[in-house]
C-alpha cells in the first residue's frame, strides 16, 4: 500500500465479549487485520469461534468491546449501504415476490428511476438463473432458490464491500460453482471487496486472495494464508491442492486423522 493511503478496511485490536448466564464471555480477542481495495478474504474456523460476530462488527451491526473497525478511514458505528451483509437466513420478505424483493434493495437509491430499478433487478435475477421464478413468493422457492434471491439482491446494490455468511451453503454443487464464478466476475468488474465466512476450504481457496484461519475460545486469528494463484482458478491443479493442504494441516486434520466432513 502507498505511504499515507488508508486501508479500505482495518480492524485494530478488536475484542468482543458477550454476557451469557451472568458471565462475561470473550468471543473475539485482539483481531487486527487490514484489507486493500478489491480484495476477497475468507474467514475459516470451527463453529462458535466468532466468525459471524466478526462480520457483524465489520458491518456495523454491533460494536467492539474494545478496539476499532475502520471502513474507508472512518470508524464504523452503524450499518451502511456501502457495506452490505448477506445474511444466512436470506432476510427475504415473504409478502414480496422475487422481483420485488430484489427491487427493495434498490429503493433507497434515488438516482435510479423506477424503470432503471426494474431493469437492474431483472439483470441480477437473470444472473442467478431465476428469471422464470421472478413472480413467485419466497414460500414457493427452495432453500437454494431463496439463497440466490438474497445474492441477487445484495449484488444489485453494487456495494463496495459485501459481507457474506456462508452464502452458498444451501446450493447444490453445480449452482454453487456457477454462482462462485459469477461472483468473481462481478467482483473483478466492480473491484468489490468481499469478506466471506465459510466452512468450505475448497470455496475459500477458489475465491480468496487471503484466507484467515481462526482459533476458538476466544476467537482469534491463528494464521493468514495468502493464495498466490491467478483467477479463475483450476480446482484440479496441483497448486490448488497445495493450498488446500496448507489449510487442512493448520486445522490438524490432514489425512489419517479423523477427518470431519467438508464440501468439495
Ligand atoms: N448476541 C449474542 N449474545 C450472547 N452471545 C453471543 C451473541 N452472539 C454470539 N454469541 C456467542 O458468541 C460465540 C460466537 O458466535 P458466532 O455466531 O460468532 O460463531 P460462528 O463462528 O459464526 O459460529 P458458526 O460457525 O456455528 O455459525 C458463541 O459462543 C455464541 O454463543
Amino acid at each position: 500500500m502507498a505511504a499515507g493511503t488508508k486501508p479500505f478496511l482495518q480492524l485494530d485490536r478488536v475484542d468482543k465479549s458477550f454476557e451469557n448466564d451472568g458471565k462475561l464471555e470473550k468471543v473475539l480477542q485482539d483481531i487486527t487485520f487490514e484489507m486493500e481495495k478489491g480484495e476477497v478474504v475468507s474467514i475459516l474456523g470451527k463453529s462458535g469461534c466468532g466468525k459471524s460476530t466478526l462480520l457483524n462488527l465489520i458491518g456495523g451491526f454491533d460494536k467492539p468491546s474494545s478496539g476499532d473497525v475502520y471502513f474507508d478511514g472512518s470508524i464504523v458505528t452503524s450499518p451502511s449501504r456501502r457495506a452490505i451483509m448477506l445474511f444466512q437466513d436470506y432476510g427475504l420478505f415473504p409478502w414480496r415476490t422475487v422481483k420485488k424483493n430484489v427491487e427493495l434493495g434498490l429503493e433507497p437509491d434515488k438516482s435510479l428511476t423506477p424503470e432503471a430499478r426494474k431493469k437492474r433487478a431483472l439483470d441480477y435475477i437473470k444472473m442467478v438463473g431465476l428469471e422464470e421464478s421472478q413472480n413467485r413468493f419466497p414460500s414457493q422457492l427452495s432453500g437454494g432458490m431463496k439463497q440466490r434471491v438474497a445474492i441477487a439482491r445484495a449484488l444489485a446494490i453494487k456495494p463496495e464491500l459485501i459481507l457474506m455468511d456462508e452464502p452458498f451453503a444451501a446450493l447444490d454443487t453445480f449452482n454453487r460453482y456457477y454462482l462462485q464464478d459469477e461472483l468473481l466476475k462481478l467482483q473483478d468488474q466492480e473491484k468489490t471487496n468481499i469478506v466471506l465466512v465459510t466452512h468450505d476450504i475448497d470455496e475459500a481457496v477458489y475465491l480468496s486472495d487471503r484466507v484467515i484461519i481462526m482459533d476458538s475460545n476466544p476467537g482469534r486469528i491463528k494464521k493468514v494464508v495468502k493464495i498466490n494463484l491467478s483467477k479463475p482458478r483450476d480446482r484440479s491443479h496441483g497448486d490448488f491442492h497445495y493450498y488446500r493442504k496448507v489449510i487442512f494441516d493448520s486445522f490438524r486434520f490432514a489425512k489419517n486423522e479423523n477427518q470431519p466432513e467438508y464440501n468439495i
